[in-house]
């Protein structure tokens, strides 16, 4: 195997730490910017773009216009001081740091395999303990592959358990590059519709649907995630589909469904974008449990939440 490159860089817009969800034992939870999917329903909309970009709160802006001066290309307003043009903005961070009251702040940041190993140590301690390690999450950690793959070594070296969040839309080489580096591979597989998954997500499913057979071959263990949404999937017929789909995958014994949560709507207004799911409520909780039943009335273990 070649050498660890403990200076591959990625963009990175959160690290957790104490998670009890997302793999086996106390994880930390380390979110890569970038994903070519674009859910309706994406709870981390900052995911979605590769690049660091602003957050600004309109509520927290005193209107002392320090961001302006700074702003090596004009993308903020005069008027509307941190309204930012997007499409001007070179991603510098320099109008956040000029900010007293964090009304703009920078979602992403560039860091080396080394500088995350030495933030997810911190919990190194519980990992032994909890049978935890490091889960790999976004966004899509596959569209950063070079530094997901180093990253994962890392913690294989240091003896951690590693887990992703994929979708999986990536080439099949990228997939045999890293998914060997993931004990715990959690697959989300959002409809087996193509017309559906298009609609909702912006991208053809065949590649989803044909990556998942390669990650189950690949993977140690694998867990078929659905997020279940009202009007996408949230049919018996359209859970059963994904339910047979999982059944068929080597290895793969348990499903699990993740209710639709409106959770991440305040970040869409935080980057100027409106919320495409308007005013969609929260799945139901009593929607989950005859859904549940339908994945294991196909064998298949199902767990609501994950
Ligand atoms: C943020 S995603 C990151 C991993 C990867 N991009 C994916 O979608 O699988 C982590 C998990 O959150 C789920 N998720 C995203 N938005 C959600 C929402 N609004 N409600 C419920 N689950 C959601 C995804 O389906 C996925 O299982
Ligand atoms: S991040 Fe840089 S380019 Fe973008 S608005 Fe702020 S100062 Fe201007
Ligand atoms: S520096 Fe911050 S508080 Fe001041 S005008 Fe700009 S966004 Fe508003
Ligand atoms: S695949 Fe995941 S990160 Fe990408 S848009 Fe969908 S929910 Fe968001």
């Amino acid at each position: 195997m070649a050498p660890i490159n403990y200076d591959q860089e990625g963009v990175v817009f959160d690290i957790q730490r104490y998670s009890i969800h997302d793999g086996p034992g106390v994880r930390t939870i380390v979110f890569l910017k970038g994903c070519p999917l674009r859910c309706r329903w994406c709870s981390n909309p900052e995911s979605q773009d590769p690049k660091p970009e602003l957050f600004y709160k309109d509520s927290s802006c005193i209107h002392c216009g320090k961001c302006l001066p700074v702003c090596p290309v004009a993308a903020l307003s005069q008027d509307n001081p941190g309204f930012v043009d997007r499409d001007k903005c070179i991603r510098c961070g320099a109008c956040a740091e000029a900010c007293p009251t964090d009304a703009l702040t920078r979602s992403g940041k560039v860091m080396t395999v080394n500088q995350v190993l030495q933030e997810v140590r911190k919990d190194a301690t519980h990992y032994r303990r909890s049978g935890g390690g490091i889960t790999l999450s976004g966004g899509e950690p596959l569209m950063q592959s070079d530094f997901a793959r180093e990253l994962l070594k890392a913690c294989h070296e240091q003896g951690w358990n590693t887990a992703m969040e994929t979708t999986g839309f990536t080439t099949p080489e990228i997939i045999a590059d890293v998914m060997p580096h993931v004990d715990h591979a959690l697959l989300d597989i959002k409809a087996i519709d193509p017309a559906v998954h298009m609609a909702n997500t912006g991208v053809d499913n065949r590649i989803i649907l044909e990556n998942a057979i390669r990650t189950a071959m690949t993977s140690k263990s694998v867990v078929v995630r659905v997020p279940v949404v009202p009007g996408v999937n949230d049919t018996e017929q359209a859970i059963s589909d994904i339910g047979n789909f999982a059944k068929m995958l080597p290895g793969v014994e348990t499903v699990h469904l993740l209710g639709y949560h409106s959770y991440g709507e305040n970040k869409y207004g935080l980057l100027n974008r409106a919320y495409p799911m308007g005013d969609t409520p929260d799945l139901p909780k009593d929607a989950l449990p005859p859904l549940k039943k339908v994945i294991e009335s196909l064998g298949l273990n199902c767990m609501i939440g994950g």
